[in-house]
């Protein structure tokens, strides 16, 4: 019993959504379960009692309050979700307007009218849901209040009639004012995780990608690569004689130098591309589609920009150079291979005399 409720609830949900898309899907499979058991029991205690206009309200609010749920579970799409929640909110006015007008069982009706402002709040959120409110409360002052009670099918007291009406805002303002420190809180805890995430994957130095953000962003560029069959080059960068600077001009100056090089790498790289910082003085380019030869001609070019920028530490122009290792990644060369074989190849650029760039293929073995 428990699980078959539990799926009918949350039928829909999926962990593809976000946790608000979520919560919309569980109050409308929500809403129209206990819409549906309302409406069609009283619907059949109204047709028992022969109260047949009543009956065929309840009945008919009863069938569309399914149909709601079915374009949700039919279309399962953000169009689908706001057809279902406007013919939900829509359904509901609507009943509500009929038990107003009729005064429902012993004119008890209109008590019912306190579900619409959180049901409102909870489809629309603060804004249409506000919009939506101000629209209903004002067809229900114009349906009580109207002059010789020309548009009510019973009759309500004048006392009556005001008491439900200042009710029935107060019931809205806290319904608004709950849904506005919800939707608040919700969009504060959606920016704490952003920016955690944020710093889970950034280097706070350089902000660039740090290893475990270019490793993802390497992972995405292999699933495309399986797709469309074109390599990735990737080309590990390190620092000539980085000790020497900060040993010269302090570690302070030394992180200086190292944000200056990431902006000279994040300019000169192609807009495709991506750099990210491996660690320490070491940096990775990402370069998709593109097959070794070329990622040697831009590491080439980046290792130019580098010589040719001098930085200013200190009131002195300090020249900054880099070694290069480049290797392609395709279907034979897996990535594990590719980073060692960089690797090697950037050992090989030091050994050559750094500033210099070269590429796996032409490694010593
Ligand atoms: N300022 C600063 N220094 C760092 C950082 N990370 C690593 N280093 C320094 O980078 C230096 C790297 O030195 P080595 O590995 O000896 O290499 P190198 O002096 O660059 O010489 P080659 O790589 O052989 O050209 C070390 O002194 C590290 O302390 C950092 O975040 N900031």
């Amino acid at each position: 019993m428990a699980a078959t409720l539990d799926k009918l609830l949350k039928e829909g949900c999926s962990q593809h959504y976000d946790e608000e898309t979520n919560r919309q899907i569980l109050v409308v499979n929500l809403f129209s379960l206990v819409g549906i058991s309302l409406t069609l029991s009283l619907g059949i205690v109204a047709l028992v009692g022969k109260n047949y206009p009543l009956a065929f309200s309840l009945l008919t609010a009863s069938f569309l309050f399914i149909v709601s749920r079915k374009i949700q579970s039919i279309f399962s799409n953000s169009v689908g979700r706001l057809l279902a929640m406007y013919l939900l909110t829509g359904c509901l006015m609507a009943l509500m307007s009929f038990l107003v007008v009729t005064g429902g069982r012993a004119n008890t009706g209109p008590l019912w009218i306190y579900i619409v402002p959180p049901v409102a709040m909870f489809f629309g959120g603060f804004r249409r849901g506000l919009g939506v409110m101000a629209g209903f409360t004002l067809l229900i002052v114009i349906l009580l209040f109207f002059p010789d009670d020309y548009l009510l099918l019973t009759h309500y007291s004048y006392e009556f009639k005001t008491r439900l009406i200042y009710s029935f805002l107060t019931v809205t303002f806290l319904s608004a004012f709950y849904e506005y420190s919800r939707q608040k809180t919700y969009e504060t805890a959606k920016e704490l995780s952003r920016q955690f995430k944020q710093q889970a994957l950034h280097d706070p130095l350089t902000h660039l990608p740090n290893r475990r953000g270019i490793q993802q962003q390497i992972e995405q560029e292999l699933s495309r690569m399986t797709r469309h069959g074109r390599p990735i080059s990737i080309v590990i960068v390190d620092v000539d004689h980085f000790k020497n600077i900060n040993d010269t001009y302090g570690h302070d100056n030394g992180d200086v130098v190292l944000t200056k090089i990431s902006e000279i790498f994040r300019k000169w790289i192609r807009r495709q591309d991506s750099v990210g910082r491996w660690g320490g003085e070491e940096f990775i380019f990402v370069l998709p589609e593109t097959p070794e030869t070329n990622g040697k001609l831009l590491a080439d070019k980046v290792r130019s920009a580098l010589e040719g920028t001098f930085i200013n530490i200190q009131g002195n122009d300090i020249q900054v150079t880099a070694s290069f290792g480049v290797c392609e990644i395709n279907k034979e060369i897996t990535l594990d291979r590719a980073l060692r074989q960089a690797d090697k190849a950037l050992y090989q650029a030091k050994k050559e005399g750094r500033n210099c760039v070269v590429a796996a293929n032409a490694c010593d073995d």
